[in-house]
């Protein structure tokens, strides 16, 4: 079978002789919302940035289903990374949207990965670009704000405009790396359940690294516990018992 994504041994170190990830093997497919867990350090953010290259892997493959073509992001460099990786949708913690530019020139922003560097240069987005980027506004609540300037906007909507950009990639995989650490409970859940809900539009998995074990064990199909750069727990929400978050986490006291 041929997964959305497949990680085979991934390693990473960032300095010599001191691993962050120290073997990590999984294999994601379907629409599901899968989340991330683990403590503080432990290499979340280090697995989602090696997914999509933010991060150089040190060892590894990772397999990703690209338009029926199975290519390994580890080994890919220059103009073909570039190609690849458009087709990973990334959101941010921060954000990451350009605070000068509006709701609706930010989103299409996820289309620039498409273009010749001539057309990117001078933003000239093809209609049928625009009129998808209006359609992923509608999607995500934000239909009326395609002129307001990003710094106009609270930060559930900024996320918002994220999830939209990202989809405008038409990824083959949607990431986020702690998108909700900013943002109050109820906007994590709405924006949790967005990407939950986006994923399964588009037919896509979404891989969301999360601190709050309780909006992951509510809202994830999935979880992967980490810890120590291992994978700890691979399985459904209900079979994350308080031994395993033990194992993650370490101590009790917290449970
Ligand atoms: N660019 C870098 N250069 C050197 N070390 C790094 C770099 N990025 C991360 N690290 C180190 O790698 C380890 C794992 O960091 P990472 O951000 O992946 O963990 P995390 O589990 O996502 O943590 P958190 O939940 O606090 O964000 C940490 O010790 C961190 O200091």
């Amino acid at each position: 079978m041929s997964y959305a994504l497949e990680i085979d041994g991934l390693m990473k170190e960032y300095k010599p002789g001191h691993p962050i990830l120290k073997g990590i093997n999984l294999s994601i497919d379907g629409t599901g919302l899968t989340a991330i867990i683990g403590p503080s350090g432990t290499g979340k953010s280090t697995l989602i940035r090696c997914i999509n290259r933010l991060v150089d892997p040190s060892q590894g493959a990772i397999w990703l289903n690209a338009g029926g073509k199975r290519v390994d992001l580890a080994s890919l460099r220059g103009g073909a990374l570039r190609a690849t990786r458009r087709r990973i949708g990334m959101v941010f913690q921060e954000y990451n949207l350009v605070e000068r530019l509006t709701v609706m020139e930010n989103v299409l922003c996820g289309r620039l990965g498409y273009m010749n560097a001539f057309a990117a240069w001078r933003r000239k987005f093809a209609q049928k670009d625009i009129d998808y980027a209006f359609q992923l506004l509608d999607t995500v609540g934000l239909g009326s704000f395609a002129n307001q300037r990003a710094d106009a906007l609270s930060g559930g909507q900024r996320q918002r405009v994220g999830i939209a950009r990202a989809l405008m990639q038409q990824p083959e995989v949607l990431l986020a790396d702690e998108p909700t650490s900013s943002l109050d409970p109820k906007t994590s859940f709405e924006i949790i359940s967005l990407l939950r809900e986006q994923g399964r539009a588009h037919k896509i998995p979404v891989i969301v690294n999360i601190h709050d074990v309780e909006l992951a064990k509510r809202y994830a199909d999935r979880i992967i516990g980490m810890s120590g750069g291992h994978v700890v727990y691979d399985g459904a929400p209900q079979g994350l018992s308080d031994d395993f978050l033990k194992q993650i986490y370490g101590g009790e006291d917290w449970l």
